[in-house]
């Protein structure tokens, strides 16, 4: 494959008569960090969940590694997902009666790869977001930040080529949101994963390659210059 991972264009999809996304485009080059910025309600999740296969558009093209995601079945929708995507939301949305070490490990069981396999993973994964410690503890024992980081190692413990965090920092104290950001940015680049980001801050923004800036549900790119 030689052109872009994941490509959106010229989206557009409504919410009753809300439109959220009008003209939408964005393309991620395996392996980039990208941005997307916007006010309050214009179309920075939907774009994401888009990108994602999580919405369809009602008219445009997403296309991953060249194939059409919306014309596949939810059936292979799913299976890229959880095959090739990990995902970051603003509050970690770890299973609360699991632990930290299962919860990371539970996509790979969902992979159906072994108890024993999945865990040593997933430990590994703790380990490199500093949360080795929290292994034991089940998510309503450890703190916002310390959520964010074991969220981490969960979207990232299946190797994914694309992770997906919307507003990943928005829920934490600055100094956590850099540990976060910091962490997430630096396991993606070692892994060679893309990252489509969107956040509000614009000192999050700065971690990535490259901003997007959605206003009224249309797409401007912003090339970065610091
Ligand atoms: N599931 C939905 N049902 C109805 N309206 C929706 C839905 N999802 C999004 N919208 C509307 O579409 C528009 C864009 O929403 P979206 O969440 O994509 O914006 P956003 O830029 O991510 O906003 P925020 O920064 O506040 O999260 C808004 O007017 C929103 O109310």
């Amino acid at each position: 494959m030689t052109g872009p991972l994941l490509v959106a264009d010229d989206l557009h999809r409504s919410f009753g008569p809300t439109p959220a996304l009008a003209g939408a485009s964005l393309s991620v080059a395996a392996g980039e960090i990208v941005s997307i910025m916007g006010p309050s309600g214009s179309g920075k999740s939907t774009l994401l969940h888009c990108l994602a296969g999580i919405v369809s558009p009602d008219s445009g093209r997403v296309a991953y590694q060249d194939r059409d995601v919306v014309a596949m079945s939810d059936r292979e929708r799913s299976a890229l997902r959880r095959s090739q995507f990990g995902f970051v939301f603003q509050f970690g949305q770890l299973v609360p009666e699991l632990t930290c070490l299962e919860n990371v490990a539970l996509p790979l069981r969902l992979e159906r790869v072994r108890r024993s396999e999945a865990e040593r993973r997933a430990k590994d994964w703790l380990d490199r977001l500093e949360v080795t410690e929290l292994a034991g503890k089940r998510p309503g024992e450890i703190s916002g930040g310390q959520g964010q980081r074991v969220a981490v190692a969960r979207a990232l413990v299946t190797a994914p080529r694309v992770i997906f965090a919307d507003e990943p920092t928005g829920a934490l104290d600055s100094l956590n949101g850099e540990r976060v950001m910091r962490l997430l940015t630096g396991a993606a680049r070692d892994t060679r994963a893309a990252v489509v980001l969107v956040t509000h801050e614009a000192r999050v923004a700065a971690y990535a390659d490259r901003e997007v800036v959605v206003r009224d549900g249309r797409t401007r790119d912003l090339a970065r210059t610091a």
